[in-house]
C-alpha cells in the first residue's frame, strides 16, 4: 500500500474488539462500551508498541492479552491512559498484574485520589486505587500536566505524539466532584501528513477549553478522530467535530450507545455530512488503520464482509 512519497516509518492502529456482543458473552456486563488501542510504530526495522487505554477489567485478560500473546508481543514500550474511568483503565490492571508482560513506560495525567473518589462509583474508585498501586511499582512513569501541552513524545525519529490537552488543574483545585470525562490526557499521533486525535472521552467542558485556547490549532484538520465518549452523549461537540474536520472517524461504540444516547445519531449524521469515513465498532469486529504518512488504509472486518478503504493525504 505504501507510496513513493512515504515517510520512513509506518503506523498501525488497532481498535481492540471490546464492544461486540461476543465480548459481552465472555461475562462482562452488557452496557457501556470500552476503549483500547494498540499502536505499532515501525521505523528502520524496529517496532514500538504502545497501548492507548485498556478497556474494562476482564477485557484485558480475555481480549487484549490473548491478542498480544498470539502476536508475540510481551513487551509494551508504553501505556498511555486517557482518564480515570474503568472502561479505559480496567484492562491495564490485567496487563500490569500479568507477569508475562514488561511495560517500559506509563504515561498519564493522574488526578488526586480524593477527586476520583468523589467523582465516580465505588467500583470505579477501587479499580483506580489498584491501578495507582501497580503504576507506583513501575520504573518509568511520566505524569503530564498543562506545562507539557504542545510538547512531543517521540517513538522513533518520525512518528510522535503531541500533547494536546491535559486536565484543567485550576478547575480541579476549586471543584472536588467533577465529570471525569472532562479531564483527559489528549494526544495526537503524527506521521508525515497523517494525524490521529485520540480524544479520550472529552466532553463539553474540555472541548470548550481546547476550542477557546491555543490548543485549537492542534485539533484542526486532523486525518483521524477517535470519537470521544463512544460517539454518544457528553461527547465531542458539533463545534469540535467541525473544527477537527476529520477524514476518518473511529468510534468505539456498541448497541447501548446507539440506542440510548440520543446525540450519537446526530453526531454520526454530522460526521457523514462532513464527508468522513466512519469506522464503527458496532458494525465491525476488527478495525485497523495503517499509514505511511501519505496514504491511509482503513480496514473494517464484519461478520459479513471485509472492507478496505484507501485515503490519499
Ligand atoms: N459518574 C460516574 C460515571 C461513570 N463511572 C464509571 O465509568 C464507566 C464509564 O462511564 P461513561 O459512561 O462515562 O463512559 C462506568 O462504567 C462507571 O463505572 C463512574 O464510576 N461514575
Amino acid at each position: 500500500m505504501y507510496s513513493d512519497s512515504a515517510e520512513k516509518g509506518t503506523v498501525h492502529i488497532k481498535l481492540f474488539d471490546v464492544n461486540t456482543p461476543e465480548t459481552d458473552q465472555l461475562g462482562f456486563p452488557h452496557g457501556n462500551p470500552a476503549d483500547s488501542f494498540l499502536i505499532r510504530i515501525q521505523e528502520e526495522g524496529e517496532e514500538r508498541r504502545i497501548l492507548l487505554d485498556g478497556a474494562k477489567q476482564g477485557q484485558g485478560k480475555h481480549v487484549i492479552i490473548p491478542y498480544l500473546i498470539e502476536n508475540g508481543i510481551t513487551t509494551l514500550d508504553c501505556i498511555i491512559l486517557s482518564h480515570a474511568h474503568n472502561d479505559h483503565f480496567g484492562g491495564i490492571i490485567d496487563i500490569l498484574e500479568d507477569p508475562r508482560f514488561t511495560v517500559h513506560q506509563f504515561i498519564y495525567s493522574p488526578l488526586d485520589d480524593d477527586i476520583v473518589e468523589q467523582s465516580c462509583d465505588a467500583n470505579n474508585y477501587e479499580g483506580w486505587l489498584t491501578l495507582r498501586k501497580l503504576v507506583g511499582q513501575l520504573p518509568n512513569v511520566l505524569e503530564l500536566n498543562e506545562t507539557h501541552i504542545g510538547t512531543e513524545l517521540r517513538f522513533g525519529s518520525e512518528a510522535r505524539f503531541e500533547i494536546v490537552s491535559t486536565p484543567d488543574r485550576d478547575y480541579l483545585r476549586a471543584n472536588k466532584q467533577v465529570d471525569l470525562n472532562d479531564f483527559n490526557l489528549i494526544v495526537k499521533l503524527k506521521l508525515g501528513k497523517f494525524s490521529a486525535l485520540m480524544a479520550g472521552d472529552c466532553g463539553e467542558y474540555q472541548s470548550r477549553q481546547i476550542l477557546n485556547s491555543n490548543q485549537r490549532q492542534s485539533i484542526e484538520s486532523v486525518t483521524m478522530l477517535k470519537a470521544a465518549h463512544h460517539g454518544g452523549d457528553a461527547s465531542t461537540t458539533p463545534e469540535f467535530i467541525h473544527a477537527c474536520g476529520a477524514k476518518l472517524v473511529v468510534i468505539p461504540c456498541n448497541v447501548t450507545v446507539v440506542e440510548h444516547r440520543p446525540s450519537f445519531i446526530q453526531n454520526m449524521h454530522l460526521f457523514s455530512r462532513l464527508g468522513a469515513k466512519l469506522l464503527r465498532a458496532d458494525w465491525a469486529r476488527n478495525i485497523e488503520v495503517r499509514t505511511d504518512g501519505s496514504r491511509v488504509e482503513c480496514i473494517m472486518e464484519t461478520d459479513l464482509f471485509n472492507e478496505t478503504t484507501l485515503l490519499e493525504l
